[in-house]
């Protein structure tokens, strides 16, 4: 039976196993005097499931974390190492009084028109990028994970999910090779097993993993393989289009039996980048390095005289659509990122003002 965090009491939880380190430790020893550590497994409305040495327990910020947050990244997320007053359910609810260092965090902008960062993962040290050889395939989406995969500091690895369905691999994984640069490449299929024992060398003791992709191409029935159970609802594939309905609702951290831990996201249908130039130009790193060449060094790889990139795509070594995507995925952050720099400067003078209203405060006592 494998080991399922979802709720119920189970005590002695090796929290190494769930990814634990001294580094952690040390941070906490640092900046709390006292305190317990434990794991954010999920969130739901306002409430925090985390997982401590002796118990899962049902948790809620403190006024204190409440009180001076600004925006959603000062709230914990799914992943996050935080600080308990207490360890054990049986003693009521928990506040969770501080949240320690993210490592990494896998993030995207909001659905809608605001500017606001979700964390949808933390503390991560591999991302799946599950694209399926069938309909979901689509090289400009993978360029567009990738990104946002480099972004998280997590290290990605692309799987390529239903190769039971695809009829020529070896084309596909040509054409992926040419815009997953220095990634590993793996193809998986839920149905034949291929690929799973390559996918499982990732998890390993104390390793979070996140898999991440387009709703339907399979995410679900891969953890459900690496659980070796039917764990989480797979969808009835609708005839007409070949994709699965949405079904993942919820994010939730799954220790795996032989070691691991999945956290499993929502399919993430509305991709938005979040400033993220420099991950940019790690995910099309081809471009910028013969980008290098260009007679001008503020070349647009437009219609300039002497441009390297638009030789490249002349003599078939980029495709033209991938320079269109890199210069609309730049154009993307570009925006995006004037719009948190204004963000970032309101959350400093709000700090400020915070700030003095507190010493103000302090001088009156
Ligand atoms: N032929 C084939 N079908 C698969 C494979 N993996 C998954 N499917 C089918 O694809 C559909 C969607 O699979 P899920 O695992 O639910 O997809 P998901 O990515 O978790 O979807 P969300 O939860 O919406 O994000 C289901 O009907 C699965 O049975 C595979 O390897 N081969
Ligand atoms: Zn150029």
């Amino acid at each position: 039976m494998p080991k399922i965090i979802t709720g119920g009491n189970k005590l002695n939880n090796n929290l190494f196993e769930l990814g634990l380190n001294e580094e952690i430790i040390e941070e906490f020893k640092q900046y709390y005097k006292d305190g317990y550590i434990g794991r954010v497994i999920t969130e739901y409305k306002g409430m925090y499931k985390v997982i401590t040495e002796n118990d899962i327990i049902l948790s809620q910020i403190s006024g204190k974390i409440s009180f001076e947050a600004v925006d959603r990244n000062d709230y914990p997320a799914v992943g996050d190492w935080v600080v308990l007053d207490r360890d054990r359910s049986d003693r009521g609810n928990a506040a969770i009084h501080g949240i320690l260092q993210r490592k990494s965090k896998l993030s995207r902008k909001v659905a809608g028109t605001d500017i606001d960062e979700q964390i949808i993962a933390s503390n991560i040290d591999i991302i799946f990028i599950c694209m399926s050889l069938n309909q979901d395939f689509n090289l400009r989406k993978l360029e567009r994970y990738i990104s946002i995969a480099w972004n998280s500091g997590g290290t990605p690895v692309v799987v390529l999910t239903k190769s039971d369905l695809c009829e020529d691999i070896s084309e596909k994984l040509t054409e992926v090779e040419k815009v997953a640069i220095g990634i590993d490449i793996i193809h998986v299929s839920s149905l034949t097993y291929e690929g799973l024992e390559e996918l499982k060398k990732y998890l390993t003791f104390g390793k979070t993993v996140v898999f991440i992709g387009s709703s339907g191409v399979g995410k679900s029935s891969l953890i459900n393989l690496l659980l070796g159970q039917d764990r989480l609802k797979t969808n009835e594939i609708r005839e007409s289009d070949d994709r699965g309905k949405h079904t993942t609702t919820h994010r939730e951290l799954i220790l795996l039996p032989e070691g691991g831990v999945v956290i499993d996201t929502p399919g993430m249908r509305e991709i938005q980048l979040l400033d993220e130039e420099e991950s940019i130009e790690d995910a099309f790193s081809d471009i910028t390095e013969i980008s290098k060449h260009c007679r001008f060094s503020d070349c647009k790889h437009d219609k300039e005289p002497g441009c390297a990139v638009v030789k490249a795509i002349e003599e078939g070594v980029i495709s033209k659509s991938r320079l269109d995507n890199y210069n609309k995925l730049k154009k993307e952050a570009e925006f995006i990122k004037r719009k948190m720099d204004r963000k970032a400067e309101l959350k400093y003078k709000k700090e400020i003002i915070r700030r003095n209203k507190k010493i103000r405060n302090n001088n009156k006592i």
